[in-house]
């Protein structure tokens, strides 16, 4: 199993609150991912600005470098963390803060991907691809470093252009009133309004 970084370090500016501090069906955001993601990795961390305040404490990891720099730094500090953890793993799963839904299966499907000269293994559903949402090999830390101080710096999917790739598509969940999609996002209040009703509703 991989060590798993919740991506929560963005600036929320459609939720209007920090995606850190939104309660779903009674429970943080984070709660739900750390719940569907438990048993599918060997720790757990989250990458956000400030320690969330949580009644379990998770072991938090800031951005290494400074800025709003998008995803990807978010990933690097993954990366980084990665590569300091005694079993050295030779990847580091992350997800999004506000995916509550993602697949129970993830990180094996993922892994399950990474074959021949495959680097990355990214998520992908309805046949749209969750570019935050992958494993990243520890080993390309500095070549994402660099990246980051390019002018493409902020692009997921440049980033993505520049080495093998896999998208590995996930199904729908079977809800009782029909379809989800495992990576529907909690962007707006809407959104949370919409995930209430979908907590609801899966099985
Ligand atoms: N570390 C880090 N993560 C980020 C940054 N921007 C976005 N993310 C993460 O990337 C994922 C997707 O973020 P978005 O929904 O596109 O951006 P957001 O900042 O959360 O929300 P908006 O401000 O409404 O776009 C989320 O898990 C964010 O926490 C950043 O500058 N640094």
């Amino acid at each position: 199993m991989f060590p798993a970084v919740i991506l929560a370090g963005g600036q929320s500016r459609r939720m209007g609150q920090d995606k850190a501090t939104v309660t779903l069906a009674g429970a943080p955001l984070l709660r739900h991912v750390a719940h569907r993601l438990s048993g599918q990795t060997s720790r757990l961390a989250i990458n956000a600005p400030a320690s969330p305040q949580l009644d379990a404490p998770f072991h938090h990891l800031p951005d290494t470098l400074e800025g709003f720099l998008g995803p990807l730094a978010g990933i690097l500090a993954a990366m980084r963390f990665a590569a300091h953890l005694p079993d050295q793993p030779s990847h580091v799963l992350t997800t999004a803060i506000d995916t509550p839904f993602i697949p129970l299966d993830l990180a094996p499907r993922l892994s399950g991907a990474l074959t021949g000269d495959t680097a990355i293994s990214v998520a992908s559903s309805l046949g749209a691809m969750h570019p935050v949402c992958g494993l990243w090999p520890v080993r390309l830390a500095d070549d994402l470093e660099a990246f980051l101080h390019s002018p493409e710096k902020a692009r997921v999917k440049t980033f993505l252009s520049r080495h093998n790739t896999a998208a590995v598509e996930f199904p729908t969940l079977m809800t009782t009133a029909g379809p989800l999609d495992p990576f529907f996002n909690v962007n707006t209040r809407e959104d949370l309004e919409l995930a209430e009703r979908y907590m609801e509703i899966l099985p």
